[in-house]
């Protein structure tokens, strides 16, 4: 094996199972269609559910992780900014685990599944089809309160996302292309209340709403005794369709979470914003490299750094 010193040679390649298991992509595919159909609400929720294990300790597995019944330190996905996770993503991980453990026992990786069912689900949903590179391992560690600080917020300015984002190698036009992931899927109203009724302590509505959307989401989310599991879409053009109308939503002031918004009204991404929201083909391509680059984040090769787990939620 030869190793490139001008480029960081990426440890994971598209070709890593083409002995080990072969059908590894059809095994996921076939799961993910059949899950697309049963519950289409599982491709937001796993396109989530990957960026959430990224984000914190890498591309791991770790956000799979259950906390161990009568411990005192939780796992991951019991953290406050993970409890709105659909349990339809755990459900489909689980699935195509064990689809694929029936056929190739012990070989993948819990990571390596969640990569292929999230991209699985954003080509069903009508988004592109990109390549995802296999070799990640399953990691050991899984704590909430590692949490907290490796995740963005519904009310993060612009700089707090440039900030988060580079500390994990991904640059202002990944952020703005991996925020597109906001073209399907829901957010619960406590996200964006603040916003409908007291922006900023105002005890008004954030300027930046257009006033028919506005009203709209009110009647959706009333300002005290709402009930709390209501959603809203992200995008009121197409919620179920992976296209490029968020971004072009945007540019007409129908971001849902000021962290959306935000990305029309800075100077630094509002120009990227404007160029996805008119060209689909570009924010497909460059949602594809970022989707590439995000799911190489922090990854572990090797047993001494992760292990490979028969159940994704609990460690081998
Ligand atoms: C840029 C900063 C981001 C912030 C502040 C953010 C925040 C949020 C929030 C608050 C929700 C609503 C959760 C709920 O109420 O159930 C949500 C949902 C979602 N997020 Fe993000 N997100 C960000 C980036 C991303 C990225 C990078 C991806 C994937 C590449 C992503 C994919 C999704 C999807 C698909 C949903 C819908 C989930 C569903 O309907 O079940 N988000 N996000
Ligand atoms: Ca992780
Ligand atoms: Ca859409």
């Amino acid at each position: 094996k030869t190793t490139n010193n001008t480029r960081p040679a990426s440890q994971l390649s598209i070709d890593y199972y083409s002995k080990s298991c072969p059908q590894i992509e059809q095994l996921i595919g076939w799961i993910i269609s059949q899950q697309f159909k049963e519950a289409p609400v599982s491709a937001p929720a796993t396109i989530r559910l990957f960026f959430h294990d990224c984000f914190v300790e890498g591309c791991d597995g770790s956000i799979l992780i259950s906390t161990k019944p009568g411990s005192n330190v939780l796992a991951e996905k019991d953290a406050e900014d993970n409890k709105d996770l659909r349990m339809e993503a755990f459900e489909t991980i689980k699935k195509a685990k064990s689809l694929v453990e029936s056929k190739c026992p012990g070989i993948v990786s819990c990571a390596d599944i969640l990569a292929i069912a999230a991209r699985d689900f954003v080509h069903l949903a009508g988004g592109p089809y990109y390549q995802v590179k296999k070799g990640r391992w399953d990691g050991k560690v899984s704590m909430a309160s590692r949490v907290p600080s490796n995740l963005p917020h519904a009310n993060s300015t612009v700089d707090q996302l440039i900030n988060l984002f580079s500390s994990k190698g991904l640059a202002l036009d990944d952020l703005v292309a991996l925020s597109g992931a906001h073209t399907i899927g829901f957010a619960h109203c406590k996200h964006f209340l603040n916003r409908l009724y007291d922006y900023r302590s105002t005890k008004k509505p954030d300027p930046t709403i257009d006033p028919r959307f506005l009203k709209a989401l009110r009647m959706s989310c009333p300002h005290y005794g709402g009930n709390a599991d209501i959603v809203a879409p992200f995008d009121v053009t197409t919620p179920f369709l992976f296209d490029h109308a968020y971004f072009a939503n945007l540019g007409a002031n129908l971001g849902l979470l000021a962290s959306d918004q935000a990305l029309f009204l800075d100077p630094r991404t509002k120009p990227l914003v404007q160029a996805l929201g008119k060209d689909k083909q570009r924010f497909f391509q460059a949602f594809s490299v970022a989707m590439d680059k995000m799911g190489s984040m922090g990854v572990k090769t090797g047993s001494s750094l992760g292990e490979k787990r028969n159940d994704c939620g609990v460690h081998a």
